[in-house]
């Protein structure tokens, strides 16, 4: 199974009106479940004392340890029973509308795909690994789970208000990219983070990048890069926290205000002509434009 880069306007061949395609799990190869195996471990020893305690129950709880890439109908069940989410397949990226319909039904999708075992650190688009690996666990917790299906919801009433791309930094900055406080200090649980072998230690441990406190405004203002480590990680104080500002607030209100206003740049270093994008480099702060 490969990956198929281009976002088509209808469901390719094979795909059911809602992206859909079954999973497949039998023509997966041996080395494909290799792959998996091999980024499994590579994360599994680095995640203990990084990863948050709900990311790493979530690992446990869906028995995601087992060995080679899950099956969604186990998976699925597993999942079902403690929080009312699925794990569904389909072919790459999908429309944003049918990305937050299945959200808001509690249906995760992922890349029915792996990156090839010359991949394992970069890939273009979301395969099995970050979907699963990556996003399932925390779908295991009941209050995140409650946050991202009610994001799905947010997902379809920004789409309707013009409002996608602030949206989605919020998506980018928690879901993806975020960051939480706990007793024993700061921890990930982005899916970015968390599938990434040098992300998941650069997050925590690289002296460059901000970590600022959450702020919805600030988030949805907030400019992203989608092709090297995060200068600006947001940290919020806990799930419950983000699930309640996020509920309790009327995001129609924010968008008004925010639209007109310029975004956040990312800073970039410079050196000469040319853009230094590694993250090893203090960064200039990213500041509010005047
Ligand atoms: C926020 C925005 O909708 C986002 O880019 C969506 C689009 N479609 C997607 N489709 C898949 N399969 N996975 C994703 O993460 C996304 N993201
Ligand atoms: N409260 C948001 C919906 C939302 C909830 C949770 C996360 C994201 C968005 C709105 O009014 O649109
Ligand atoms: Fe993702």
């Amino acid at each position: 199974m490969t990956a198929d880069l281009h976002i088509h306007a209808a469901p390719p061949e094979g795909a059911a009106a809602d992206w859909t395609i079954p999973q497949n799990w039998d023509a997966f190869t041996r080395e494909e479940h290799a792959v998996w195996d091999t980024l499994f471990e590579r994360q599994a020893k680095l995640l203990p004392g990084r990863a948050s305690t709900a990311f790493l129950r979530g690992l446990d709880a869906l028995r995601l340890s087992d060995g080679g890439i899950p099956n969604f109908d186990d998976l699925s069940e597993r999942l079902m029973k403690l929080t009312g989410w699925q794990v569904v397949a389909v072919p790459g990226l999908v429309p944003d509308d049918v990305f937050f319909e299945h959200m808001a039904n509690r249906r995760f999708v992922s890349g029915n795909f792996i990156r090839r075992a010359d991949q394992l650190d970069y890939l273009q688009e979301p395969d099995v690994f970050h979907d699963v690996f990556g996003h399932v666990p925390m779908l295991a917790d009941p209050v995140f789970a409650d946050y991202l299906a009610a994001y799905g919801r947010g997902g379809l009433r920004a789409l309707e208000l013009g409002a996608l791309p602030q949206l989605a930094r919020l998506y980018w900055y928690t879901v993806e990219f975020g960051l939480v406080e706990e007793d024993e200090g700061l921890r990930i649980f982005g899916a970015g983070i968390v599938s990434s072998s040098a992300e998941s230690v650069f997050a925590l441990d690289d002296p460059s990048p901000h970590r600022i406190g959450f702020d919805l405004e600030r988030v949805m203002r907030t400019e992203y890069r989608i092709d090297d480590f995060q200068q600006n990680y947001f940290v919020v104080p806990s799930f419950d926290e983000l699930l309640r500002v996020t509920v309790e607030t009327d995001f129609a209100p924010l968008y008004e205000r925010i639209l007109p206003r310029p975004s956040i740049p990312v800073a970039q270093l410079v050196e000469g002509d040319r853009v230094i994008h590694r993250g090893t480099q203090a960064y200039a702060a990213a500041r509010e434009p005047a």
